[in-house]
């Protein structure tokens, strides 16, 4: 499929009420916290108990997950990596509608390929962009397989499954990286706390 602009004789409208002026009603700054992972990584759990403490804060998300957006957005696109490209190439650009429009935009898809996570970011100015890596080992996804996946995967009855038998790059400079301690997993609450203290420190929960 091809992702080059079919489009002629377009022009940019300019609308009287920007970002600045949406992010000072929220008391916010507009970012994507993009979280990338193999299935059963926590990707979903981050992204939701993340969403609550942020409106227990009075801070507006949304969530854009990758499971979601296939019922719908995305519902035309299956697992080859032309279609994962795809995939995130149409997130990656809701994402920044969302972060225009003011809001905190929680994207959670595996996204397996670092060129594909680096064009979303690139799409948004760099600071406004903060990947989350669920850098959890395969055997622990493996043995959660909240959905059945892995077991029909490893059974061959699900070709090119992420981590199995398709692959999964790594971030190589990632903001924030959520992994296991002395093989404990944090919390979803720590996990969210992680990522709040990032959003604090770097001054996106407040306008000024
Ligand atoms: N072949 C294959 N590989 C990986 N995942 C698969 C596959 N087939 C179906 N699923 C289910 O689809 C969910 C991943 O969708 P994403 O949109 O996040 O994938 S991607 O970013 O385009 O790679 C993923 O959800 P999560 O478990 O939440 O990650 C799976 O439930
Ligand atoms: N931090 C955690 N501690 C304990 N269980 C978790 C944690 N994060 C996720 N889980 C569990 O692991 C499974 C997969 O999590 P999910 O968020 O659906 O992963 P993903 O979206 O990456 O596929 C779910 O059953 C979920 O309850």
């Amino acid at each position: 499929m091809s992702t080059l602009s079919n489009s002629t004789n377009i022009f940019w409208q300019e609308c009287p009420v920007g970002k600045s002026d949406r992010q000072r009603l929220l008391n916010q700054k507009g970012c994507v916290v993009w979280i990338t992972g193999l299935s059963g990584s926590g990707k979903s759990t981050l992204a939701c108990s993340l969403s609550r403490e942020l409106y227990s804060k009075g801070k507006l998300s949304y969530v854009l997950d990758g499971d979601n957006l296939r019922h719908g957005l995305n519902r035309d696109l299956g697992f080859s990596a032309e279609d994962r490209t795809e995939n995130i190439r149409r997130v990656g650009e809701v994402a920044k509608l969302f972060a225009d429009a003011g809001l905190i935009c929680i994207a959670s898809l595996i996204s397996p390929y670092r060129k594909d996570r680096d064009a979303c970011r690139a799409m948004l100015s760099d600071a406004n962009f903060i990947e989350v890596f669920m850098n959890m080992p395969l055997s622990l996804c493996e043995s959660r397989d909240a959905k059945g996946l892995y077991k029909l995967a490893r059974a061959g009855k699900i070709k090119g499954f992420t981590g199995i038998d398709d692959p999964y790059e790594p971030p190589l400079n990632c903001e924030i990286e959520i992994q296991e301690k002395d093989g404990v997993c944090p919390t979803p609450t720590a996990m969210a706390g992680q990522v709040v203290s990032y959003l604090e420190d770097k001054g996106y929960l407040q306008d000024k």
